[in-house]
């Protein structure tokens, strides 16, 4: 493990060109200025260039690339308060780090020249951004998978990961709630201690979100549960290539852990809750015992779903955008009871708040967990 390993720098390009459309690309024919509106760094690293020819940006998947070093340096700070990083001068190792979605490295640079390469593990779907970051990263482990099939216990455990992971990655947007709520799962095993994540800053409004706002809703909910949330800053569009209509913000999610989720679940189920959850935000503008009510009529008989409707007493009356999570809690409790003695602990679920067919991990992942089990 280094604590100061030599710097990289991807291989030296050119610079970027006006397109004909209009936009900036790279051309390595060309040695130019960066544009007026991507500020000079004023640090010793530099955002990567991107290779000369063809690597265009893809919308689809989500590619705005980091240009301003200013930035990336402080979203790499903010990430080493959320992990506990250690300090350079501290002998005491990382926890092992995964990068979602490095693209070409403009985070990965940092990261692997305060960390070295060993602590960072990379999750890319573009084979181009994969090959520039063996090319550029000696030593560092970088995973071609889409991010959504990540399983995260699997992950730590081919890692001989001894802490939970710590999450990083300027998202690709089209998957942001996706990926959050597999972070979330993943808290259940105590895989994930914490995620430093951009994303669409009205994304970010929503999960620290207050109740009775326009913005609260499911991710306010869970996120608020599961996790101490903050947003550390607000990202301008302007520092990204090609530039985003939206504004960016960087979120740090601090996840409690399942022993601290059990305590205030209280033997709710999360699958429960979830159920709870979903259906009272599905009808937004109605009272939730009439939400409810609807949803309980196929798992419950019509006796018992008129004596739990009665026992939410004033809950009941409320529109689901005034409850916290400790009273979906509490009416998730009322109306499926608890976990027999939850007090002991009990399974909190694999796959609750991401989709059915998300996870099945990387099958090389699988055997070396099996390989570490077995030594
Ligand atoms: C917003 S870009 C960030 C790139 C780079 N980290 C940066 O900040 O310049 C999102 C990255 O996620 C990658 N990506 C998109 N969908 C993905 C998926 N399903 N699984 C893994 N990576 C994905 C994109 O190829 C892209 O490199």
């Amino acid at each position: 493990f280094l604590l100061h390993p030599p710097k990289h720098h991807p291989a030296p390009l050119r610079g970027w060109v006006k397109g004909e459309v209009g936009g900036w690309t790279w051309d390595d024919a060309v040695d130019t200025p960066p544009p007026p509106d991507i500020p000079r760094s004023s640090s010793s690293l530099q955002p990567p260039k991107l290779p000369p020819g063809s690597f265009r940006p893809k919308q689809s998947l989500g590619q705005n690339f980091l240009t301003d070093q200013n930035t990336i340096n402080n979203i790499v700070s903010a990430f080493a308060k959320d992990a506990s990083l250690p300090s350079a001068s501290s002998s005491s190792p990382p926890p092992k780090m995964v990068e979602l979605g490095p693209g070409p490295g403009a985070l990965t640079n940092v990261l692997v020249a305060r960390y070295g390469a060993p602590a960072l593990t990379c999750v890319e779907i573009d084979p181009r951004a994969v090959s520039i970051l063996r090319a550029s990263f000696p030593g560092l482990s970088v995973r071609h998978a889409d991010v959504l099939r990540v399983e995260y216990p699997l992950l730590n455990a081919a890692l001989a990961g001894e802490q939970p992971l710590a999450v990083i990655g300027n998202l690709p947007y089209y998957i942001t709630s996706q990926i959050l709520f597999a972070l979330a799962d993943a808290s259940h095993a105590d895989a994930v201690r914490c995620a430093t994540v951009t994303m669409q800053r009205e994304v970010g409004d929503r999960l620290v979100a207050g109740t009775s706002t326009k913005d609260y809703g499911i991710l306010s909910v869970v996120f608020q549960l599961y996790a101490d949330v903050r947003m550390h800053f607000r990202i301008p569009n302007t520092v990204f290539y090609p530039k985003p209509k939206v504004e960016s913000a960087l979120m740090g999610l601090k996840f409690v852990g399942a022993k601290e989720l059990r305590r205030r679940l209280r033997g709710a189920r999360p699958k429960d809750l979830q159920r709870v959850v979903k259906a009272c935000f599905g009808q937004r503008r109605k009272v939730i015992r009439n939400t409810l009510k609807g949803m309980m009529r196929g798992e419950f008989g019509e006796g018992e779903v008129t004596e739990k409707i009665g026992a939410l007493g004033e809950l009941g009356a409320k529109r689901p955008e005034e409850l916290g999570w400790r009273e979906f809690v509490e009416v998730t409790r009322g109306i499926y009871g608890v976990e027999e003695g939850w007090e002991d602990g009990y399974e909190l679920g694999d796959k609750v708040w991401r989709k059915e067919k998300h996870g099945g991990g990387f099958g090389e992942e699988e055997e070396a967990a099996e390989a570490v089990a077995q030594d």
